[in-house]
Protein backbone atom coordinates (compact mmCIF):
# COMPACT_ATOMS: atom_id res chain seq x y z
CA UNK A 1 0.00 0.00 0.00
CA UNK A 2 1.35 3.49 -0.66
CA UNK A 3 -0.45 6.78 0.32
CA UNK A 4 0.31 10.03 -0.93
CA UNK A 5 -0.65 13.31 0.89
CA UNK A 6 0.56 16.21 -2.15
CA UNK A 7 4.05 15.58 -2.52
CA UNK A 8 4.45 13.33 0.78
CA UNK A 9 4.45 9.91 0.74
CA UNK A 10 3.18 8.87 4.23
CA UNK A 11 3.56 5.52 3.10
CA UNK A 12 5.71 3.57 0.90
CA UNK A 13 4.84 0.36 -0.81
CA UNK A 14 4.62 -1.21 2.95
CA UNK A 15 2.80 -5.01 3.11
CA UNK A 16 1.15 -6.34 6.11
CA UNK A 17 -0.68 -9.69 6.92
CA UNK A 18 -2.45 -10.77 9.75
CA UNK A 19 -2.65 -14.24 10.56
CA UNK A 20 -6.91 -15.01 11.44
CA UNK A 21 -6.99 -15.79 15.01
CA UNK A 22 -4.27 -13.72 16.11
CA UNK A 23 -3.24 -10.85 17.68
CA UNK A 24 -0.91 -8.59 15.69
CA UNK A 25 1.53 -5.43 17.11
CA UNK A 26 1.66 -2.63 14.78
CA UNK A 27 4.81 -0.64 16.26
CA UNK A 28 6.18 2.95 14.86
CA UNK A 29 7.55 6.15 15.55
CA UNK A 30 5.25 9.26 15.73
CA UNK A 31 4.93 9.82 11.97
CA UNK A 32 5.74 6.46 10.84
CA UNK A 33 2.56 6.04 9.37
CA UNK A 34 0.65 3.80 11.71
CA UNK A 35 -2.64 5.73 11.31
CA UNK A 36 -2.60 6.70 7.96
CA UNK A 37 -2.75 2.39 7.00
CA UNK A 38 -5.18 2.11 9.28
CA UNK A 39 -7.21 4.64 7.83
CA UNK A 40 -6.61 3.40 4.63
CA UNK A 41 -7.79 -0.73 5.87
CA UNK A 42 -10.89 0.81 7.31
CA UNK A 43 -11.48 3.19 4.12
CA UNK A 44 -11.25 6.35 5.46
CA UNK A 45 -8.30 7.11 2.87
CA UNK A 46 -8.33 5.77 -0.43
CA UNK A 47 -4.87 4.73 -0.81
CA UNK A 48 -2.73 6.45 -3.56
CA UNK A 49 -1.92 2.46 -4.70
CA UNK A 50 -2.06 -0.99 -3.46
CA UNK A 51 -4.91 -3.16 -1.93
CA UNK A 52 -6.80 -4.86 0.80
CA UNK A 53 -7.10 -8.77 0.69
CA UNK A 54 -9.55 -10.44 3.24
CA UNK A 55 -9.28 -14.18 2.93
CA UNK A 56 -6.79 -13.56 0.10
CA UNK A 57 -10.04 -11.85 -1.80
CA UNK A 58 -9.09 -8.10 -2.86
CA UNK A 59 -11.95 -6.17 -1.19
CA UNK A 60 -13.42 -3.20 -2.64
CA UNK A 61 -13.25 -0.56 0.58
CA UNK A 62 -14.34 2.90 -0.65
CA UNK A 63 -16.01 4.43 3.05
CA UNK A 64 -15.67 2.60 6.41
CA UNK A 65 -19.63 1.29 6.29
CA UNK A 66 -17.88 -1.08 3.40
CA UNK A 67 -15.30 -2.04 6.17
CA UNK A 68 -17.73 -2.45 8.71
CA UNK A 69 -19.80 -4.88 5.80
CA UNK A 70 -16.51 -6.61 6.14
CA UNK A 71 -16.64 -7.59 9.70
CA UNK A 72 -13.65 -4.61 10.42
CA UNK A 73 -13.97 -2.64 13.56
CA UNK A 74 -11.81 0.15 15.25
CA UNK A 75 -11.16 0.78 18.27
CA UNK A 76 -9.59 4.29 19.22
CA UNK A 77 -7.92 5.88 21.81
CA UNK A 78 -10.13 7.99 22.88
CA UNK A 79 -14.03 7.01 23.68
CA UNK A 80 -16.78 7.71 21.03
CA UNK A 81 -19.51 6.46 23.57
CA UNK A 82 -21.96 9.37 24.18
CA UNK A 83 -21.53 9.95 27.97
CA UNK A 84 -24.88 10.74 28.70
CA UNK A 85 -26.25 7.56 27.81
CA UNK A 86 -26.75 4.27 29.43
CA UNK A 87 -24.62 1.17 28.07
CA UNK A 88 -27.50 0.09 26.54
CA UNK A 89 -28.39 2.86 24.28
CA UNK A 90 -25.07 3.65 23.40
CA UNK A 91 -24.44 -0.44 22.02
CA UNK A 92 -28.45 -0.30 20.35
CA UNK A 93 -28.25 2.67 19.05
CA UNK A 94 -24.51 2.08 17.24
CA UNK A 95 -26.08 -0.28 14.78
CA UNK A 96 -27.20 0.43 11.31
CA UNK A 97 -30.10 -0.91 11.43
CA UNK A 98 -31.90 0.36 14.79
CA UNK A 99 -35.61 0.60 14.07
CA UNK A 100 -37.66 4.03 14.46
CA UNK A 101 -39.16 2.64 17.66
CA UNK A 102 -37.12 0.85 20.01
CA UNK A 103 -38.29 -2.12 21.95
CA UNK A 104 -36.10 -2.02 24.44
CA UNK A 105 -37.46 -4.45 26.66
CA UNK A 106 -36.45 -7.17 23.85
CA UNK A 107 -33.03 -5.13 23.01
CA UNK A 108 -32.20 -5.43 27.24
CA UNK A 109 -32.95 -9.22 26.25
CA UNK A 110 -31.21 -9.59 23.38
CA UNK A 111 -27.67 -7.99 24.95
CA UNK A 112 -28.01 -10.00 28.06
CA UNK A 113 -27.80 -13.13 26.07
CA UNK A 114 -25.22 -11.30 23.92
CA UNK A 115 -23.25 -10.23 26.98
CA UNK A 116 -23.80 -14.03 28.18
CA UNK A 117 -21.73 -14.78 25.41
CA UNK A 118 -19.10 -12.61 26.05
CA UNK A 119 -15.70 -12.99 28.20
CA UNK A 120 -16.27 -9.71 30.20
CA UNK A 121 -19.19 -7.95 31.11
CA UNK A 122 -20.52 -4.49 31.69
CA UNK A 123 -23.25 -2.83 33.37
CA UNK A 124 -25.99 -2.28 30.68
CA UNK A 125 -28.26 0.22 32.62
CA UNK A 126 -25.26 2.43 33.57
CA UNK A 127 -24.55 5.95 32.24
CA UNK A 128 -21.53 5.69 30.21
CA UNK A 129 -20.46 9.01 32.19
CA UNK A 130 -20.39 7.45 35.85
CA UNK A 131 -18.03 4.13 34.79
CA UNK A 132 -15.01 4.06 35.17
CA UNK A 133 -12.40 4.40 32.25
CA UNK A 134 -11.57 0.45 32.46
CA UNK A 135 -15.22 -0.47 31.58
CA UNK A 136 -15.86 2.40 28.84
CA UNK A 137 -12.82 0.86 26.73
CA UNK A 138 -14.38 -2.42 27.30
CA UNK A 139 -17.72 -1.32 26.26
CA UNK A 140 -15.87 0.30 23.09
CA UNK A 141 -14.87 -3.46 22.51
CA UNK A 142 -18.15 -5.06 23.31
CA UNK A 143 -19.74 -2.42 21.10
CA UNK A 144 -17.85 -3.45 18.04
CA UNK A 145 -19.05 -7.13 18.81
CA UNK A 146 -22.17 -6.05 19.09
CA UNK A 147 -21.87 -5.08 15.84
CA UNK A 148 -20.46 -8.40 14.91
CA UNK A 149 -16.94 -6.99 13.94
CA UNK A 150 -14.31 -9.70 14.17
CA UNK A 151 -11.07 -8.35 12.93
CA UNK A 152 -10.54 -5.63 15.25
CA UNK A 153 -8.34 -2.45 14.91
CA UNK A 154 -7.17 -1.02 18.05
CA UNK A 155 -5.02 2.39 18.44
CA UNK A 156 -3.78 2.59 21.10
CA UNK A 157 -6.34 1.53 23.24
CA UNK A 158 -4.86 1.47 26.47
CA UNK A 159 -3.87 5.07 26.79
CA UNK A 160 -6.12 5.84 29.07
CA UNK A 161 -5.77 3.16 31.32
CA UNK A 162 -4.19 2.13 34.45
CA UNK A 163 -2.17 -0.09 33.67
CA UNK A 164 -4.11 -2.52 35.92
CA UNK A 165 -7.07 -1.62 33.85
CA UNK A 166 -4.71 -2.32 30.67
CA UNK A 167 -3.75 -5.96 31.31
CA UNK A 168 -7.25 -6.78 32.63
CA UNK A 169 -9.18 -5.54 28.94
CA UNK A 170 -5.70 -7.16 26.84
CA UNK A 171 -6.02 -9.86 28.54
CA UNK A 172 -9.56 -10.69 27.89
CA UNK A 173 -8.82 -9.48 24.21
CA UNK A 174 -5.95 -12.23 24.02
CA UNK A 175 -8.41 -15.03 25.57
CA UNK A 176 -11.10 -14.39 22.72
CA UNK A 177 -8.06 -14.28 19.98
CA UNK A 178 -7.11 -17.90 21.65
CA UNK A 179 -10.31 -19.21 21.33
CA UNK A 180 -10.83 -18.24 17.99
CA UNK A 181 -13.47 -15.76 17.87
CA UNK A 182 -11.63 -12.58 17.18
CA UNK A 183 -8.04 -11.49 15.37
CA UNK A 184 -6.54 -8.19 16.28
CA UNK A 185 -4.22 -5.57 15.01
CA UNK A 186 -2.97 -2.74 17.79
CA UNK A 187 -1.49 0.36 17.67
CA UNK A 188 1.00 0.55 20.52
CA UNK A 189 3.62 2.39 22.46
CA UNK A 190 4.29 -0.03 24.88
CA UNK A 191 6.66 -2.69 24.29
CA UNK A 192 5.53 -4.46 27.70
CA UNK A 193 2.25 -4.84 25.92
CA UNK A 194 3.95 -6.29 22.71
CA UNK A 195 5.70 -8.60 24.55
CA UNK A 196 2.82 -9.93 26.84
CA UNK A 197 0.08 -10.21 24.57
CA UNK A 198 0.97 -9.62 20.50
CA UNK A 199 1.83 -13.30 18.39
CA UNK A 200 3.30 -10.80 15.61
CA UNK A 201 4.73 -7.61 15.07
CA UNK A 202 4.92 -5.40 12.25
CA UNK A 203 7.63 -2.14 12.79
CA UNK A 204 7.01 1.21 10.03
CA UNK A 205 9.69 3.34 10.00
CA UNK A 206 8.78 6.70 8.18
CA UNK A 207 6.34 5.24 5.87
CA UNK A 208 8.14 2.22 5.01
CA UNK A 209 8.36 -1.83 6.44
CA UNK A 210 11.41 -1.62 8.71
CA UNK A 211 10.48 -4.90 9.80
CA UNK A 212 8.27 -8.15 10.97
CA UNK A 213 8.60 -11.17 13.01
CA UNK A 214 6.90 -13.50 15.57
CA UNK A 215 7.17 -11.51 19.02
CA UNK A 216 8.56 -14.81 20.65
CA UNK A 217 11.67 -14.37 18.05
CA UNK A 218 12.48 -11.02 19.12
CA UNK A 219 13.28 -8.64 22.36
CA UNK A 220 12.36 -4.85 22.72
CA UNK A 221 15.94 -4.08 22.05
CA UNK A 222 15.51 -5.28 18.59
CA UNK A 223 12.18 -3.72 18.08
CA UNK A 224 13.43 -0.40 19.49
CA UNK A 225 16.25 -0.73 16.43
CA UNK A 226 14.10 -1.19 13.95
CA UNK A 227 11.81 1.91 14.96
CA UNK A 228 14.19 4.08 14.90
CA UNK A 229 17.28 2.87 13.03
CA UNK A 230 20.51 4.60 13.66
CA UNK A 231 18.89 7.48 15.68
CA UNK A 232 19.96 8.12 18.68
CA UNK A 233 17.95 7.86 22.48
CA UNK A 234 18.17 11.62 24.32
CA UNK A 235 19.99 10.21 27.84
CA UNK A 236 17.73 11.91 30.63
CA UNK A 237 20.10 13.87 32.63
CA UNK A 238 21.04 12.91 36.58
CA UNK A 239 18.67 14.90 38.99
CA UNK A 240 21.35 17.42 40.71
CA UNK A 241 20.90 20.52 42.99
CA UNK A 242 17.99 20.94 45.82
CA UNK A 243 14.87 22.77 45.74
CA UNK A 244 15.26 26.10 46.52
CA UNK A 245 12.49 28.81 47.53
CA UNK A 246 8.44 28.73 46.71
CA UNK A 247 7.90 29.49 43.24
CA UNK A 248 4.25 28.73 42.60
CA UNK A 249 2.20 28.53 45.42
CA UNK A 250 -2.01 27.46 45.10
CA UNK A 251 -3.84 28.61 48.20
CA UNK A 252 -7.50 27.02 49.08
CA UNK A 253 -7.94 27.04 45.25
CA UNK A 254 -11.91 25.86 44.42
CA UNK A 255 -12.95 25.77 40.79
CA UNK A 256 -15.86 24.29 39.34
CA UNK A 257 -16.26 21.58 36.34
CA UNK A 258 -18.47 23.06 32.91
CA UNK A 259 -21.38 21.21 34.74
CA UNK A 260 -21.10 23.46 37.94
CA UNK A 261 -20.06 20.61 40.08
CA UNK A 262 -17.49 20.95 42.32
CA UNK A 263 -14.23 19.53 40.26
CA UNK A 264 -11.72 21.65 42.92
CA UNK A 265 -12.09 21.60 46.49
CA UNK A 266 -9.93 23.74 48.78
CA UNK A 267 -6.88 22.57 47.35
CA UNK A 268 -3.62 24.37 48.53
CA UNK A 269 0.03 23.40 46.55
CA UNK A 270 3.67 24.66 46.82
CA UNK A 271 6.38 24.22 43.92
CA UNK A 272 9.57 25.44 44.96
CA UNK A 273 12.37 26.37 42.55
CA UNK A 274 14.33 23.26 41.31
CA UNK A 275 11.82 20.76 41.89
CA UNK A 276 8.89 18.48 40.08
CA UNK A 277 6.09 17.88 42.19
CA UNK A 278 4.13 15.22 40.58
CA UNK A 279 0.05 15.20 41.12
CA UNK A 280 -0.99 11.28 40.80
CA UNK A 281 -4.67 10.71 40.45
CA UNK A 282 -7.39 8.75 38.37
CA UNK A 283 -8.13 10.81 35.56
CA UNK A 284 -11.46 13.11 36.39
CA UNK A 285 -10.81 14.25 39.67
CA UNK A 286 -9.92 17.87 39.03
CA UNK A 287 -6.69 17.82 37.56
CA UNK A 288 -8.07 19.22 34.53
CA UNK A 289 -9.65 22.09 36.32
CA UNK A 290 -7.09 22.61 38.23
CA UNK A 291 -4.88 22.72 34.90
CA UNK A 292 -7.00 25.32 33.30
CA UNK A 293 -6.94 27.45 35.97
CA UNK A 294 -3.28 27.87 36.21
CA UNK A 295 -3.58 28.29 32.44
CA UNK A 296 -5.92 31.12 32.51
CA UNK A 297 -8.74 28.83 30.40
CA UNK A 298 -11.10 28.30 33.43
CA UNK A 299 -12.32 30.87 36.10
CA UNK A 300 -11.50 30.07 39.87
CA UNK A 301 -14.67 30.57 42.45
CA UNK A 302 -12.38 31.25 45.20
CA UNK A 303 -8.76 30.77 46.40
CA UNK A 304 -5.33 32.57 45.04
CA UNK A 305 -2.48 31.19 42.96
CA UNK A 306 0.63 33.10 43.47
CA UNK A 307 3.82 33.00 41.15
CA UNK A 308 7.33 34.23 42.72
CA UNK A 309 5.05 35.44 45.09
CA UNK A 310 3.05 37.41 43.26
CA UNK A 311 -0.52 37.67 42.41
CA UNK A 312 -1.23 35.55 39.69
CA UNK A 313 -4.46 35.72 37.52
CA UNK A 314 -2.65 33.81 33.69
CA UNK A 315 -2.20 37.14 32.04
CA UNK A 316 -0.11 36.14 29.16
CA UNK A 317 1.98 39.92 30.84
CA UNK A 318 2.20 37.70 34.04
CA UNK A 319 3.31 34.32 31.86
CA UNK A 320 5.86 36.32 30.05
CA UNK A 321 7.11 38.13 33.37
CA UNK A 322 7.31 34.92 35.36
CA UNK A 323 8.66 32.93 31.78
CA UNK A 324 5.77 30.52 32.49
CA UNK A 325 5.45 27.32 30.40
CA UNK A 326 2.41 25.05 29.75
CA UNK A 327 2.19 21.55 28.36
CA UNK A 328 -1.37 20.77 28.26
CA UNK A 329 -3.03 17.53 27.56
CA UNK A 330 -4.99 17.34 23.66
CA UNK A 331 -2.24 19.87 22.36
CA UNK A 332 -4.13 20.12 19.07
CA UNK A 333 -7.26 21.43 20.72
CA UNK A 334 -5.89 23.09 23.56
CA UNK A 335 -2.89 24.72 22.42
CA UNK A 336 -2.47 25.17 18.84
CA UNK A 337 -4.53 26.50 16.30
CA UNK A 338 -5.05 23.39 13.52
CA UNK A 339 -5.15 25.44 10.58
CA UNK A 340 -2.17 27.89 11.16
CA UNK A 341 1.26 26.68 9.84
CA UNK A 342 3.66 24.49 12.42
CA UNK A 343 5.71 28.00 12.15
CA UNK A 344 2.76 30.45 13.45
CA UNK A 345 2.01 28.00 15.75
CA UNK A 346 5.84 27.90 17.24
CA UNK A 347 5.34 32.20 17.38
CA UNK A 348 2.20 32.07 19.43
CA UNK A 349 4.17 33.73 22.54
CA UNK A 350 6.36 35.61 21.22
CA UNK A 351 5.06 36.90 17.53
CA UNK A 352 4.28 40.25 19.07
CA UNK A 353 7.38 41.02 20.18
CA UNK A 354 11.25 41.86 18.44
CA UNK A 355 12.14 40.07 16.54
CA UNK A 356 9.30 38.61 15.20
CA UNK A 357 7.78 41.81 15.75
CA UNK A 358 8.43 45.60 15.20
CA UNK A 359 6.52 48.70 16.00
CA UNK A 360 4.19 46.10 17.75
CA UNK A 361 2.13 45.47 14.40
CA UNK A 362 4.59 44.91 11.76
CA UNK A 363 5.05 41.10 11.70
CA UNK A 364 8.35 39.60 10.34
CA UNK A 365 7.06 35.93 8.94
CA UNK A 366 10.70 35.33 7.75
CA UNK A 367 11.72 35.92 11.85
CA UNK A 368 9.08 33.29 12.31
CA UNK A 369 10.51 30.69 10.00
CA UNK A 370 13.98 31.03 10.42
CA UNK A 371 13.09 30.33 14.51
CA UNK A 372 10.57 27.46 13.53
CA UNK A 373 12.96 25.71 11.49
CA UNK A 374 15.95 25.79 14.32
CA UNK A 375 13.39 24.38 16.54
CA UNK A 376 11.97 21.95 14.27
CA UNK A 377 15.50 20.55 13.89
CA UNK A 378 16.24 20.79 17.50
CA UNK A 379 12.78 19.11 18.55
CA UNK A 380 13.02 16.58 15.60
CA UNK A 381 9.38 17.84 14.63
CA UNK A 382 8.85 15.62 11.71
CA UNK A 383 6.76 17.73 9.17
CA UNK A 384 7.14 18.77 5.43
CA UNK A 385 7.95 22.20 5.77
CA UNK A 386 7.57 25.02 8.65
CA UNK A 387 4.66 26.30 6.56
CA UNK A 388 2.28 22.94 6.92
CA UNK A 389 -0.75 23.54 8.89
CA UNK A 390 -0.23 21.79 12.20
CA UNK A 391 -3.62 20.07 11.96
CA UNK A 392 -1.83 17.50 9.25
CA UNK A 393 0.71 16.40 11.36
CA UNK A 394 0.63 13.20 13.47
CA UNK A 395 -0.01 13.28 17.30
CA UNK A 396 2.88 13.23 18.08
CA UNK A 397 4.79 15.68 16.34
CA UNK A 398 1.84 18.34 16.91
CA UNK A 399 2.69 17.51 21.00
CA UNK A 400 6.51 18.29 20.24
CA UNK A 401 5.89 21.52 18.53
CA UNK A 402 4.68 22.68 21.74
CA UNK A 403 7.13 21.59 23.37
CA UNK A 404 9.98 23.45 20.45
CA UNK A 405 7.38 26.50 22.00
CA UNK A 406 6.94 26.29 25.55
CA UNK A 407 10.53 24.76 26.25
CA UNK A 408 12.56 26.76 23.73
CA UNK A 409 13.60 29.78 26.10
CA UNK A 410 14.25 30.04 29.68
CA UNK A 411 11.68 28.76 32.06
CA UNK A 412 10.84 29.06 35.49
CA UNK A 413 7.48 27.67 36.17
CA UNK A 414 6.68 24.63 33.80
CA UNK A 415 2.92 22.99 33.99
CA UNK A 416 2.84 19.98 32.23
CA UNK A 417 -0.38 17.67 32.10
CA UNK A 418 0.08 13.91 30.63
CA UNK A 419 2.68 15.31 28.25
CA UNK A 420 4.10 11.92 26.79
CA UNK A 421 0.01 10.60 26.42
CA UNK A 422 0.43 8.90 22.77
CA UNK A 423 4.20 9.66 22.21
CA UNK A 424 6.64 6.78 21.05
CA UNK A 425 9.72 5.40 23.03
CA UNK A 426 12.18 7.95 21.32
CA UNK A 427 9.70 10.91 22.02
CA UNK A 428 9.52 9.97 25.71
CA UNK A 429 12.71 10.15 26.70
CA UNK A 430 13.61 13.28 24.81
CA UNK A 431 10.50 14.73 26.97
CA UNK A 432 11.56 13.90 30.17
CA UNK A 433 15.11 14.26 29.16
CA UNK A 434 13.66 18.37 28.58
CA UNK A 435 11.42 18.39 31.84
CA UNK A 436 14.25 17.14 34.08
CA UNK A 437 16.81 19.68 32.81
CA UNK A 438 14.48 22.24 33.24
CA UNK A 439 14.11 21.32 36.91
CA UNK A 440 17.89 20.72 36.71
CA UNK A 441 18.33 24.71 35.83
CA UNK A 442 15.87 26.31 38.72
CA UNK A 443 12.44 25.40 37.11
CA UNK A 444 9.41 25.11 39.26
CA UNK A 445 8.06 22.21 37.33
CA UNK A 446 4.08 20.87 38.40
CA UNK A 447 3.72 17.28 36.76
CA UNK A 448 0.24 16.08 36.09
CA UNK A 449 -0.29 12.70 34.91
CA UNK A 450 -2.19 9.12 34.89
CA UNK A 451 1.55 7.46 34.24
CA UNK A 452 2.81 6.04 37.81
CA UNK A 453 6.20 5.26 36.55
CA UNK A 454 6.63 8.40 34.92
CA UNK A 455 5.48 10.22 38.22
CA UNK A 456 8.40 8.16 39.63
CA UNK A 457 11.11 8.95 37.33
CA UNK A 458 10.34 12.54 37.31
CA UNK A 459 9.01 14.08 40.58
CA UNK A 460 10.66 14.89 43.67
CA UNK A 461 7.55 15.11 45.36
CA UNK A 462 4.63 13.09 45.01
CA UNK A 463 0.88 14.03 45.57
CA UNK A 464 -2.59 12.02 45.03
CA UNK A 465 -5.14 14.26 44.13
CA UNK A 466 -8.84 12.80 44.61
CA UNK A 467 -12.39 14.67 44.28
CA UNK A 468 -10.77 17.58 43.51
CA UNK A 469 -7.85 17.40 46.68
CA UNK A 470 -4.85 16.59 47.67
CA UNK A 471 -5.61 13.42 49.97
CA UNK A 472 -1.81 12.18 49.92
CA UNK A 473 1.76 12.95 50.20
CA UNK A 474 5.35 11.26 50.24
CA UNK A 475 8.92 12.01 48.42
CA UNK A 476 8.72 10.31 45.47
CA UNK A 477 12.47 8.23 46.78
CA UNK A 478 9.95 6.74 49.34
CA UNK A 479 6.75 6.35 47.55
CA UNK A 480 5.19 3.01 48.06
CA UNK A 481 2.81 2.02 45.17
CA UNK A 482 0.08 0.11 47.37
CA UNK A 483 -0.28 3.13 49.39
CA UNK A 484 -0.19 5.17 46.64
CA UNK A 485 -2.76 3.23 44.83
CA UNK A 486 -5.19 2.94 47.75
CA UNK A 487 -5.30 6.69 48.12
CA UNK A 488 -5.78 7.02 44.15
CA UNK A 489 -8.96 4.88 44.75
CA UNK A 490 -10.01 6.64 47.51
CA UNK A 491 -9.52 5.03 50.27
N1 LIG B 1 -4.44 14.17 6.12
C1 LIG B 1 -3.11 14.34 6.01
N2 LIG B 1 -2.60 15.29 5.21
C2 LIG B 1 -1.26 15.45 5.09
N3 LIG B 1 -0.33 14.72 5.74
C3 LIG B 1 -0.77 13.76 6.57
C4 LIG B 1 -2.19 13.53 6.76
N4 LIG B 1 -2.32 12.52 7.64
C5 LIG B 1 -1.07 12.14 7.98
N5 LIG B 1 -0.13 12.88 7.34
C6 LIG B 1 1.33 12.75 7.47
O1 LIG B 1 1.66 11.38 7.31
C7 LIG B 1 2.69 10.98 8.22
C8 LIG B 1 2.24 9.75 8.97
O2 LIG B 1 1.23 10.14 9.91
P1 LIG B 1 0.45 9.09 10.80
O3 LIG B 1 -0.61 9.84 11.54
O4 LIG B 1 0.04 7.92 9.97
O5 LIG B 1 1.60 8.63 11.83
P2 LIG B 1 1.52 7.66 13.08
O6 LIG B 1 2.57 6.60 12.86
O7 LIG B 1 0.14 7.19 13.31
O8 LIG B 1 2.02 8.63 14.26
P3 LIG B 1 1.56 8.82 15.82
O9 LIG B 1 2.21 7.71 16.58
O10 LIG B 1 2.14 10.15 16.19
O11 LIG B 1 0.05 8.78 15.86
C9 LIG B 1 2.96 12.19 9.11
O12 LIG B 1 4.16 12.80 8.67
C10 LIG B 1 1.79 13.11 8.89
O13 LIG B 1 2.19 14.46 8.95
Amino acid sequence: MTMRFGAFTALDNVELKVKPGSFHALLGENGAGKSTLVKCIMGYYRPTEGDVLIGEREREINNPRDAHALGLGMVYQHFTLVPAMTVAENLVLARDDVPPVVNWSKEKHDLEAFLSRMPFRVPLDAKVSDISAGERQKCEILKQLYLKRRFLILDEPTSVLTPGEADEVLGMLRQMVESGELTILMITHKFREVMAFADEVTILRRGKLAGRGKVSELTPDDMARMMIGAEQLTVQPARTGEAGTVRLEVNKLVARDDAGGLAVHDLSLTVRAGEIVGIAGVSGNGQRQLVEVLAGQREAESGAVRVSGEAYSASREEMRRHKMSLLPEEPLKNACVGGMSVADNIALREFDRAPFARGGWWLNKSAFRQDATTKIGRYKIKTRTPDTPIASLSGGNVQRAVLARELGHDVEVLIAANPCFGLDFAAVAQIHAEIMAARNRGAAVLLVSEDLDELLELSDRLVVMFHGQLVYETRASDADLTEIGRHMAGH
